[in-house]
């Protein structure tokens, strides 16, 4: 069986001359939890449905589990737990029946298990779906995709409306679906929703998929900074030409610095002087994220040492 749960060449989805989705060239390796991250109409639920085959892809082609997603949709289906980003549900049903006609959809599910996803989420199964908040319509659907155990996740903004501690639980779920060797496909427009849970997120951007990259080396790579206070005045081009250094402001004794990489070099130089006290800042990821909304260029533009994770 491949490696791969979701494999896509050339991915394209087109309305008129508008490109919603180009060319995307995507794998989502067995077993991970992958976060799927993009600003608002960046083309994350486009690719979603095109994958599900909810809508034609104009070009390209793509496999679910092996399953060629034309082709083979209505078994594809079968392994799959879907939560769409706009979840249409009878108002007149309660949690219970709904969740009750799913079962019904998906041939039986383990009741106790939909018992316990629902007790975790603190989902309120009594009222009817027309009453609910959001947070509790999400619920339903996040139910709804869990109960058959399926194979692959594909979840479309599930965070939307779950409060902390429901998100909590939520992303221990998806941890155990990961531990199950079962695979997660998330979108978000934030990156702190899956910075704790995929191991790896792709970033979409005008429906083009601009990097791939390992959580820990998004952090690995970020900028941080540093500030030093020393005993004396130092010279103001102290940290210039440094090895890893992007910007450094001296003040006196006082200097601040960005830096990317190992902190070896900085170090280094700095201790050319007594320094009295330091200050590191952790990474910011969402300020890395930003970055990469803004100004990112499609991955084959961009040089990386790394292109086993990049597309
Ligand atoms: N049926 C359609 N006809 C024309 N344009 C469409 C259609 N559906 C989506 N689009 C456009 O395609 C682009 C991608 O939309 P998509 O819903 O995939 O974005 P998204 O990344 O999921 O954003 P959001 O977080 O806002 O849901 C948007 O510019 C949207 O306006």
């Amino acid at each position: 069986m491949s490696e791969h749960v979701i494999e896509s060449r050339g991915l394209t989805k087109q309305y008129g001359d508008f490109t919603a989705l180009a060319d995307l060239d995507l794998d989502v390796r067995r077993g991970e939890i992958f976060g799927f991250l993009g600003p608002n109409g960046a083309g994350k639920s486009t690719t979603m449905r095109t994958l599900l085959d909810q809508i034609r892809a104009t070009s390209g082609s793509a496999r679910i589990l092996g399953m060629d997603i034309r082709e083979e949709s209505v078994r594809i289906r079968r392994h799959l737990g879907y939560l769409p980003g706009d979840l249409a549900l009878y108002p007149k049903l309660t949690g219970h029946q709904t969740l009750q006609y799913f079962a019904r959809l998906r041939g039986g599910v383990d009741q106790s298990y939909v018992d316990q996803l629902a007790e975790r989420l603190e989902a309120d199964l009594s009222k009817k779906v027309g009453e609910y908040s959001t947070g509790n319509r999400q619920k339903i659907g996040l139910i709804q995709a869990f109960m058959h155990k399926p194979d692959l996740l594909i979840l479309d903004e599930p965070n939307a409306g779950l409060d902390p501690l429901v998100q909590q639980e939520f992303h221990s779920m998806m941890q155990e679906v990961r531990d199950d060797g079962r695979t997660v496909f998330l979108s978000s427009h934030t990156l702190s929703e899956v910075e704790r849970v995929a191991e790896r997120v792709g970033i979409i951007r005008n429906g083009r998929l601009v990097v791939v990259e390992r959580v820990d080396e998004l952090k690995r790579k970020a900028i941080r900074r540093i500030d030093f206070e020393f005993a004396h005045d130092v010279p103001s081009d102290l940290f210039l030409g440094v090895e890893g250094v992007r910007s450094s402001e001296v003040e006196g004794r006082i200097a601040h610095v960005s830096f990317e990489g190992s902190v070896n070099s900085l170090l280094q130089a700095a201790m050319t002087h007594e320094v009295v006290n330091l200050h590191s800042k952790e990474s910011d990821l969402e300020e890395i994220f930003l970055a990469y909304y803004r100004d990112a260029q499609p991955q084959h533009e961009r040089s990386d040492e790394e292109p086993a994770d990049v597309y």
